[in-house]
Formats: structure tokens, C-alpha cells, sequence
């Protein structure tokens, strides 16, 4: 096996380009097994063997400084940086990370997760490296969804000018996590399909060649056939006319072809671009076939590729968003859906094949998304932005200065909103309450069950005094069974479900059920704990929370978000502008960055179990009676 034998780039080199070939069809059945059996980004590190390898074999990782967009396609990366052995534990709690992690390998000179920051990093690289007279080559890889970044076109904006050398590898595969979008797929797939331009261009050059001095007008005017034949086949004529070298296109899985054409980009002064055509989930044919859906995957069986279900009793909180998102629609023609390039995830598939006209993917593109939001709001329609937590903080600046502030009826369905697991520290939905609730004009609100999460979008759909924001966990429900009919929640009302006079935890969306259990465990103790549904971030249950601060009641807060700004400094700033006095604890997510795992592991490792509450209201109940 090649494979065993490369624990770092300086091995690889040691293969002749013979042996290459052979080592990609190792690489490949390495991830479809290893993966197998972990999860994680198959069908994107399938599709970059052979580019990886090309990149390694020829550049020199560490000095070259080689960026990977997004970052989920490094797993080629990090096996032929001397982390195969580390693969069982991929995206696991402590174990491999699932994105380029500076902590894990020298080779890993910039940590990704969210897309469309490599070229930004990379140009920061390359005007670094000639300030300090330094020689290095700094390449980014960058995939066609992750080109439609707002970001990332920022940057080629910037990198057109400076004339910095780097290398731009676009991996173009024509496909985001859904099927890529946009103008600019547009545009690349012309490129794709007029390969054979550079051929036609060779045979004109060879028959201008022969035209006799006598033909010269003639062959002016073919001159400018030819030269106008590139606007016609456009090829790369948008990245030259923005500054770049335009090579390509070329098959990103012919080892021969992608070397000579990396060399050439090697060698050429000034900024690059290379554009690599693959294939997502190449070698392996259930990925070839659905690369969607094996984008992002769970264990799954090789020989069929069929996906071994969690076992779930509850729904998922996305599922209940996607189903009632088209029941909505249905009855209130003024429902549009947004998604920025999370279709799938976001479980938005099912309503865009019922309502086409009225669901927009529009790339991976939160700010816009986040606008684009707000335009169809002036003009009294109500659009529904559905977007992860991580990810819409991407699109803040729009959501102060665009929703809020105008005051637009946007409703902001905030999917994986608290721990999201495997995904890790980049992408933890943690911190939307602290950045959201200081927005005048917005509402903020969270479910504690699947119920719940149905009724709140009803409300949303029928509230017509400006933003409302419905954070929910990518999680399962409780199973509760849903309501027939509708029920509009009051706005701005908690709910209180257990009764208690030694303490109150005022309970925020997934937090409900451990705080009924621990109060469950806690009567055992004699303890009788008030349990309510706290439901709102923003506005605050003002009414309750003045009627606990009478009772003198100690009362616990608790969130799976940020603590810096979140639900409970909410509660805790409204008693010091009220002058009351209230005996408060807070339960969150402390001050670092929680790394990747399961959910239950991120939440044990910060205390947001029924336990961690126990410990908290024992301690909370005991100064009280010392207070007494
Ligand atoms: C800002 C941001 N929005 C959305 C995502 C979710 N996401 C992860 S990978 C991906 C598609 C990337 O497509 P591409 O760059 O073409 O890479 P490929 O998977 O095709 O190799 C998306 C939308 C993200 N990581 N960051
Ligand atoms: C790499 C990336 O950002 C996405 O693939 C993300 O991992 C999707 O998350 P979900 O699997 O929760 O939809
Ligand atoms: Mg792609």
C-alpha cells in the first residue's frame, strides 16, 4: 500500500508521477471505508484526490501556503499530511477535526468552516510574504459554490489590481451542496463546455501562419475573427478582464494534465487563476450519482451506500419547519422562502418543487439573502429567510441596516441555532441572541418543542409589526403530538409549566426539557422548582419577571447560546433598568470556542444538562436560606 507508506508531502514526492494514479484509488477506497464508518464530507474529498495529490507533489506545503475554501474537501489534505491514523476519530469529540485546524498540522496555515474566505486569506498571504521579501507561493482552492461568496468576489476584485503572484485553483464541479446557482455557474459552465476553444484558437493561428504577405488585409480581419472568437467562447475572459491569468479549463482527474497546467501556473508572474473541472463524489458511484446527499454523510453501508438511520423517535425541528413552511404557504399567498445555498439542509426541497415561484436559492450569499429579504417586504409580501444560525452572521450589517431598521416584516427561521455538533467551533449557532437582541423593532423567540416551533411560525406569518427572528435546534423535538388548528402565541408572553415556590428556572427553547427533569429530580429532595417556558429573548415576559422579583424567588436562567448578551443578561439588564432587585443566576455557553463532537457532548462539556441545572438550583436554594 502507497498510502501507509506517505506521512508527510516530502514521501509523496518520493512516488514517481507513475505511482500517482495508484495512490488516488487508495486515497479513495481509504475515505469511502474510513468514512463509512464515521460520517462526514465524502462526496467533496472525492472529488479532489487527484488535485490534492497534483498540489503536494509539486508545491512545498508548509513554505507554500496552500488555503482550502470552505475547507470540508481537506480530508486528501490532512492523509497525506500524517493524519491517517487519525482518521477513526474524524469530527469526533477531541478526536481528527472535519476543517483545516492550525492546532492539528503545520500544513494547515488557514483554518476554514464558513466559505468564501481563502482568496481574502490568501491575498493577505501573498502582500505579507513581498513586504518581508519572502519566496513562497500561496495558493487558494476554491470551489464553484463557494466562487459565488460575496467575499470571494470582493477579493478577486482586489487580487485583479495588486498584481500579488497566487495561485487560484478553482474547483469547478458544478455543484454547491445542491446543484451550484447563478450567473456565474452560468458562466462557468459556457467555459466547461468551450474546452475545445484553445483548439480552434491553435488551428486559426496555424492557418494565419500560411496566409501569403499578398493576403494581409484578409488576414487582419481574421485576426480579429479569431481574437473575437474568445468573447464569443468567453474563455475566462471575465477573470482576465479582472486581472487574472485565466488557465484552463482542464480535467481535474487526469493527473498528467492537471500537473503540466499547475506548472504553467507555477510559472506564470502575477495572479492566476486555474480552472479545474471534477466530478463531486468521483470513484464512487452512489456519490456520483447524489452528490446532495452524500455531501454531508452519516455511517452508510459501502457496498450500497444506503445510509444507516439514527434512530429518532421525534422529528427533527428543520422536518417540522419544511412541512409547515408549504401549509403556510398554501393558505397565505404572501409566503416567499430564501435559502443562501442550504436548500437541502434547511429542508426546503419539498416546498420548492410546490411553490417554484416563490422559493429562492440564491447561492451562498447571506448579506444579499439577507436584503433581498427585506426588498420583497416593502412591497407587502412576506418572505421567510431560512438560514443557519452560523451563517446569518454573515449577513448582519443587512439585517441592522436593511430589516430592522425600516422596520420590514422579514421572518428570520434560524436553523441550527445552539450546539450543531460535528461541524464543530466554525459553525456553533450560539451567538444570534447576543447579536441580534440589541436591534430595536425585532422579536426573538425560540420553541421548546416541535409543536411549538409550528405555532411560532403561524404567529410570525400574521405578525405585521415588523422583524421577527424563530430560532430552533437541528435537533429532534420531543415527540409531542402537533396542534390541529392554529394558535397564535402572544408575543412577548412565557408559559409557565410546572409550579414551585423554592426557585424558578426560566427555561429558553431546547433548555425546557432538562429543567423539567432536574425540577422532576429535585422534588425528590423536597425542592419545588418553578419550570417556565421562557419562549422570548426579546421582548421579555416583563410581567413575570416582576412578579418573581416580588415573590423573592431565586431564579435561574438557562440557554444553549452565548452567555456574553444572551437570554439571561437580557433578564438581568431589564431588573437593573426596572430598580428592582432579583436574586438571578445565568446557565449558557461560557467565554471559549466549543469544538467539535456530538450535541450531548458539547452540552455536557459546558454544564447545560439536567444535572449541571440540578447542581445549579441546589446551589442557588442553598444561599437563599442563608439569605433568610
Ligand atoms: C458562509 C457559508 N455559507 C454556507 C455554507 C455551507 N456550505 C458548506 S459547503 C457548501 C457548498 C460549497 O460548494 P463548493 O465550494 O463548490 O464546494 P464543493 O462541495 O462542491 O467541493 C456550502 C453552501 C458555509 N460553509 N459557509
Ligand atoms: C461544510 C458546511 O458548512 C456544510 O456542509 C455544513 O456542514 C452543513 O451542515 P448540516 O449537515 O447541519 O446541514
Ligand atoms: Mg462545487
Amino acid at each position: 500500500m502507497l498510502l501507509e507508506q506517505i506521512h508527510s508531502p516530502d514521501e509523496l514526492k518520493k512516488l514517481s508521477i507513475e505511482d500517482l494514479p495508484k495512490l488516488a484509488k487508495e486515497i479513495r477506497n481509504f475515505l469511502i471505508e474510513s468514512l463509512s464508518e464515521t460520517g462526514g464530507h465524502l462526496a467533496s474529498n472525492l472529488g479532489v484526490v487527484e488535485l490534492t495529490l497534483a498540489l503536494h507533489y509539486l508545491f512545498e506545503s508548509p513554505k507554500d501556503k496552500i488555503l482550502w475554501d470552505v475547507g470540508h474537501q481537506a480530508y486528501v489534505h490532512k492523509l497525506l499530511t500524517g493524519r491517517r491514523e487519525q482518521f477513526p476519530t474524524l469530527r469526533q469529540y477531541h478526536g481528527l477535526c472535519g476543517f483545516p485546524k492550525m492546532s492539528e498540522s503545520e500544513h494547515d496555515v488557514w483554518e476554514t468552516g464558513h466559505s468564501s474566505t481563502s482568496l481574502s486569506g490568501a491575498m493577505g498571504m501573498a502582500v505579507a510574504r513581498d513586504l518581508q521579501q519572502l519566496d513562497h507561493k500561496v495558493i487558494a482552492v476554491i470551489g464553484d459554490g463557494a466562487l459565488t461568496g460575496g467575499m470571494a468576489l470582493e477579493a478577486l476584485n482586489h487580487i485583479g489590481v495588486e498584481k500579488k503572484d497566487l495561485i487560484v485553483i478553482l474547483n469547478d464541479n458544478e455543484m454547491s451542496i445542491s446543484p451550484n446557482v447563478g450567473a456565474l455557474h452560468n458562466y462557468l459552465g459556457r467555459l466547461r463546455t468551450h474546452r475545445h476553444y484553445n483548439k480552434i484558437k491553435d488551428e486559426m493561428e496555424a492557418l494565419l501562419a500560411k496566409i501569403p504577405v499578398a493576403g494581409q488585409p484578409f488576414k487582419k480581419t481574421l485576426e480579429r475573427v479569431k481574437d473575437s472568437l474568445k468573447y464569443l467562447v468567453v474563455d475566462g475572459v471575465l477573470f482576465e478582464e479582472l486581472g487574472l491569468t485565466y488557465l484552463g479549463p482542464v480535467d481535474g482527474h487526469e493527473l498528467e494534465e492537471l500537473m503540466e497546467i499547475l506548472r504553467q501556473a507555477g510559472d506564470t508572474e502575477g495572479p492566476v487563476l486555474v480552472h479545474v473541472v471534477t466530478k463531486k463524489g468521483q470513484g464512487y458511484e452512489p456519490a456520483e450519482n447524489d452528490s446532495v446527499n452524500y455531501h454531508g454523510v452519516g455511517t452508510y453501508k459501502i457496498e450500497s451506500g444506503a445510509f444507516q438511520k439514527k434512530a429518532s423517535s421525534a422529528p427533527q425541528y428543520p422536518s417540522i419547519f419544511g412541512k409547515t413552511m408549504i401549509e403556510l404557504a398554501q393558505q397565505d399567498q404572501r409566503i416567499v422562502a430564501i435559502t443562501p445555498a442550504m436548500l437541502t439542509g434547511s429542508k426546503l426541497e419539498d416546498f420548492a418543487k410546490h411553490f417554484p415561484e416563490r422559493c429562492f436559492d440564491v447561492g451562498i450569499a447571506e448579506q444579499h439573502a439577507t436584503t433581498f429579504a427585506a426588498g420583497i417586504a416593502t412591497q407587502g409580501l412576506k418572505p421567510v429567510l431560512a438560514i443557519y444560525s452560523t451563517f446569518l452572521q454573515r449577513g448582519y450589517d443587512q439585517v441592522i441596516h436593511d430589516v430592522c431598521r425600516q422596520n420590514l416584516n422579514v421572518i428570520f427561521a434560524i436553523d441550527r441555532a445552539g450546539f450543531v455538533g460535528e461541524d464543530g467551533e466554525t459553525h456553533q449557532g450560539i451567538y444570534d441572541i447576543s447579536f441580534l437582541r440589541n436591534q430595536p423593532n425585532l422579536t426573538i423567540m425560540m420553541p421548546k418543542d416541535e409543536n411549538e416551533l409550528r405555532q411560532m411560525l403561524y404567529t410570525a406569518s400574521q405578525y405585521d409589526d415588523g422583524p421577527i427572528a424563530i430560532r430552533y435546534s437541528k435537533g429532534s423535538g420531543t415527540g409531542i403530538a402537533m396542534d390541529q388548528e392554529w394558535n397564535k402565541i402572544p408575543i412577548g408572553k412565557s408559559e409557565i409549566l410546572r409550579s414551585g415556590n423554592d426557585a424558578a428556572i426560566l427555561a429558553f427553547g431546547t433548555m425546557v426539557s432538562p429543567a423539567l427533569e432536574a425540577a422532576d429530580f429535585l422534588a425528590q429532595e423536597g425542592l419545588n422548582i418553578r419550570v417556565i417556558n421562557a419562549r422570548f429573548a426579546k421582548p421579555l415576559d416583563k410581567e413575570l419577571l416582576l412578579g418573581l422579583a416580588e415573590e423573592k424567588l431565586p431564579i435561574l436562567t438557562v440557554e444553549e447560546a452565548s452567555l456574553a448578551g444572551g437570554f439571561g443578561s437580557a433578564v438581568l439588564e431589564f431588573y437593573e433598568e426596572q430598580g428592582v432587585q432579583a436574586f438571578v443566576s445565568r446557565m449558557g455557553v461560557p467565554d471559549y470556542y466549543v469544538e467539535h463532537g456530538s450535541i450531548q457532548e458539547q452540552l455536557k462539556e459546558v454544564g447545560l444538562t439536567s444535572d449541571g441545572i440540578i447542581q445549579q438550583i441546589r446551589g442557588i436554594t442553598v444561599k437563599r436560606k442563608q439569605r433568610a
